[in-house]
């Protein structure tokens, strides 16, 4: 189980999650050849070291050339305080494709004159173009699934906002191609690191308002404030806008979840960059990436890594339903499984089945519970294990082949024993009782040399 772990205490905006992401260790090539895939043209994107408050991080910057011949940048600053501050000299105005502030644009002046029909131009596109677009695109379908989700969850927002069904939604800024790169990009990160779950602290959403297509409006932004409904937030920590709309919908769309227990390895923390200089706090977003299934090597060779266990009780069930229950939950996947007596209430006397989980089966194995128990609930708890290194051996004896697991610590063998199933086998073979063939065996096995053998992983 992978889980990217977002720590946003100055928000979260489109290019401050893609300069993370490069920070995490994705290639920007890759990236890149990756949303090439969709039909936009006119575009560039461009990562760079950078520092907000002393904290150095990657930058993101999207980079726009009009699509009617001109190759210049289309590099546009907005300051939320002070609107639009770019000045265009020439006759048309794209405030749709201007992301504010935090969206990856610098300063210009235009110098030409052109004309030209502004909705045609820069593709005004509802929601129900964007997935079409995406839908049909070479993207692999992880990607495009969560790239539609980010953009479902926005359009259900802006469309509440605005009084319109999701579909018709007409993305004004979020429909511009760089919202696409960032809403695509992350989807395709996300694929690229492998993620399985995203998780997030508190989402800090920033004060006072923000010049925007509507005019002014506070912060959070009606759009954003819809997505955070019944999330962790803090406002007031900055009085710029620190989530936008786009930040917000990444996290929703990815099915975020807030405030939960992460445990695992942090296998790689990468910084994002802001566009923006904010004196009250570094504009910054802190993501790590957590293994849950990670081993680490502790000095003295042992490992160490993180398992759940997961418990529920039982009063109701027959003795052979919860047998059933049990070999379920092994052949599930489970490393182990027991079962404890306990007397509840109302005078029941029944058990608590125990299922030791790796990570990433944690919901496979609680569906088992689900399905197969008449629980209706399933706790959970994470243990840190230690683990001694572990090997299967076939060793030949004169009754024939037995496993042999062995253990090890500090380079020693601490532990040796024959598999149960071949003890019971060769003692009926042989008619000996299974303690007679083991007292048997024990002279052979401990001077072995066998071959070893692939083993599943156990408790
Ligand atoms: O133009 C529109 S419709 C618009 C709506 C809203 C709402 O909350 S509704 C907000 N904004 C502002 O635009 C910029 C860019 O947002 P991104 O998500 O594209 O980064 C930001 O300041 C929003 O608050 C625009
Ligand atoms: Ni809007």
């Amino acid at each position: 189980m992978r889980t990217l772990y977002y720590q946003c205490p100055a928000g979260i905006s489109g290019d401050m999650n893609l300069g993370a992401m490069i920070a995490l260790g994705v290639d920007p090539a890759v990236l890149e050849a990756e949303l090439r895939k969709l039909p936009l043209d006119g575009w560039a994107i461009r990562f760079s070291p950078d520092a907000r408050s002393g904290i150095t991080g990657t930058r993101c910057d999207v980079i726009l050339s009009h699509e009617h011949g001109d190759t210049h940048e289309h590099e546009h600053t907005h300051d939320d305080d002070a609107g639009h501050v770019h000045t265009h000299s020439h006759s048309h105005s794209h405030s749709h494709a201007h992301s504010h502030d935090e969206h990856h644009h610098q300063e210009h002046t235009h110098e030409h004159s052109h004309e030209y029909d502004d909705e045609h131009e820069h593709h005004h596109r509802t929601f129900r173009d964007i997935r079409a677009m995406i839908e049909g695109s070479a993207l692999k379908d992880q990607v495009k699934d969560d790239a539609i989700a980010v953009f479902q969850v926005l359009a259900e927002a802006e469309g509440g906002v605005h009084g319109l069904p999701p579909e018709d939604v007409h993305f004004h800024e979020v429909g511009a191609v760089d919202s696409i790169i960032d809403m695509v990009g992350a989807a395709i990160c996300w694929d690229l690191l492998g993620v399985d779950q995203i998780v997030c602290g508190t989402l800090e959403l920033g004060g006072g308002t923000v010049m925007c297509a509507h005019g002014r409006m506070p912060v959070p932004a009606p759009a954003t404030a819809r997505l955070v409904a019944g999330l962790p937030v803090s406002l007031g920590g900055t009085n710029k806008e620190a989530t936008t709309p786009t930040g917000a919908a990444l996290l929703v769309g990815k099915r975020c979840q807030f405030g939960v227990q992460v445990t695992g390895v942090s296998t790689a923390t990468g910084v994002g960059v802001g566009q923006r200089q904010d004196p009250n706090l570094a504009n910054v977003v802190y993501v790590s990436l957590i293994d849950s299934t990670a081993t680490v090597a502790e000095p003295n060779g042992d490992s160490q890594d993180v398992v759940w266990e997961l418990a529920a009780n039982i009063d109701d069930m027959t003795g052979e339903a919860v047998a059933f229950l049990c070999e379920l939950l092994l052949e599930g996947g489970a490393l182990d499984v027991w079962q404890t007596s306990a007397a509840f209430k109302k005078g029941r006397v029944g058990v608590i089945v125990h299922a030791l989980a790796p990570a990433d089966l944690v919901t496979e194995i609680e569906d088992v519970f689900f399905d197969h128990s008449s629980t209706l609930g399933v706790r959970r708890l994470v243990w840190q294990r230690t683990k001694l290194e572990r090997q299967l051996f076939e060793v030949e004896t004169q009754w024939g082949s037995v496993r042999v697991k062995q253990a090890m610590r500090g380079g020693k063998v601490v532990r040796l024993k024959p598999e149960y199933e071949d003890c019971q086998r060769i003692a009926r073979e042989q008619g000996l009782s299974l303690t007679e063939f083991s007292q048997l065996l024990a002279g052979e096995i401990f001077d072995f040399g066998g071959d070893e053998v692939e083993e599943g992983d156990d408790a």
